[in-house]
């Protein structure tokens, strides 16, 4: 990979609020898009918002770009009205479904963007961070799926802001491209931008996050660091091979969730691992090939956007 030279840092000081959001309620006629949201992000973090379709992350990401106004409570950048000039100077935004002027190449995009910002990044620099610099002349309509997103991407970074808005970012990226890209919000992060995220690949969230938020019907229903949100749910993975089917699996005692692999082996939650063994040790269940390990992030996933229905 390029190796990038940046220019000079200009850190917002860590630690300080950058995105609050206090009781926000959006409703869409008569649907609730988001209920009494309560959300704060400091200085410097890189949080990932999760949720299940319709959970209400865009529109959360939509109000705080000031692009749609609650109903009810507060939505502040920087301690400021996300609409004001001197705000929008500081953030970039990286959306789905972006319409892209076709004709012009990819530098000329870039270029553009960059004028918009008082101490750009610079177009050579966002070329790089996005991994872009072999189509930086080729027109915007000419790039792949997975390029578009990474153009999308060095949009969003060209002008150095302080806050960094990205929904579902690696969505149509290969292998290759979501190395890229996240190699260039670490190198964000290191100049202690902050990013707020939302994706449906959890691992990646999991990885990457300092703070995870969950969403579910328009609420926050978890708030931590992985490790955290992982263990709140309380649940333990027992994996194993049985003659069992579903249903038997789901009617076992201190089962939380239960799914059959394409290799037909259970995958169990429980909140009561050693309970539900010594239960199917005591009914004579023949069980092989048994793993027991800490819940992954989509089983407190599962059982945190299910419970809270
Ligand atoms: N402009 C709109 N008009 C009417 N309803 C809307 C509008 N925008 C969003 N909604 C509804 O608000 C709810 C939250 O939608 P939102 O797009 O914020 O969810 P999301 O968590 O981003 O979902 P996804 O993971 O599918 O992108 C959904 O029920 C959606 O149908």
């Amino acid at each position: 990979m390029t190796t990038t030279t940046l220019p000079a840092h200009h850190p917002a000081r860590s630690g300080h609020e950058a995105i609050s959001l206090q009781s926000v309620r959006k409703r869409y006629g008569t649907l609730t898009a988001l209920d009494d949201l309560t959300l704060s992000v400091r200085t410097g973090e890189l949080v990932a918002l999760l949720g299940p379709n319709g959970a209400g992350k865009t529109t959360a990401i939509s109000l705080m770009l000031g692009q749609v106004q609650p109903d009810a409570g507060h939505v502040q950048i920087f301690g400021a009205d996300p609409r004001a000039a001197h705000v929008r100077a500081r953030i970039g935004a990286m959306l789905q479904d972006v319409a892209l002027p076709d004709g012009l190449s990819v530098r000329e995009l870039l270029t553009l963007a960059a004028a918009l910002y008082p101490r750009p990044l610079g177009v050579d620099a966002a070329l790089d961070l996005a991994d872009l610099r072999a189509q930086a002349n080729m027109r915007a309509g000419r790039l792949s799926g997975g390029q578009t997103r990474r153009l999308s991407f060095a949009l969003a970074i060209v002008g150095d802001p302080d806050v960094l808005f990205l929904d579902e970012p690696t969505v149509a990226m290969d292998v290759q491209s979501r190395e890229a890209f996240w190699n260039g919000v670490h190198a964000l992060r290191a100049r202690g931008r902050t990013v707020l995220l939302t994706t449906h690949y959890l691992e990646e969230a999991d990885r990457a996050a300092d703070r995870i938020v969950v969403m579910n019907a328009g609420r926050v229903v978890a708030d931590g660091t992985p490790a955290a949100v992982r263990a709140s749910v309380g649940v333990t993975r027992v994996v194993f091979t049985t003659d069992l089917d579903l249903t038997g699996l789901r009617s076992l005692p201190h089962v939380e969730s239960a799914r059959l692999d394409e290799q037909g082996r259970a995958h169990l939650t429980s909140r009561e691992p050693e309970a539900l063994l010594a239960h199917l040790f005591a009914r004579g269940v023949t069980i092989r090939d048994l793993e027991v390990a800490r819940a992954s992030l989509e089983d407190a996933f599962l059982t945190l956007t299910r419970t809270s229905n």
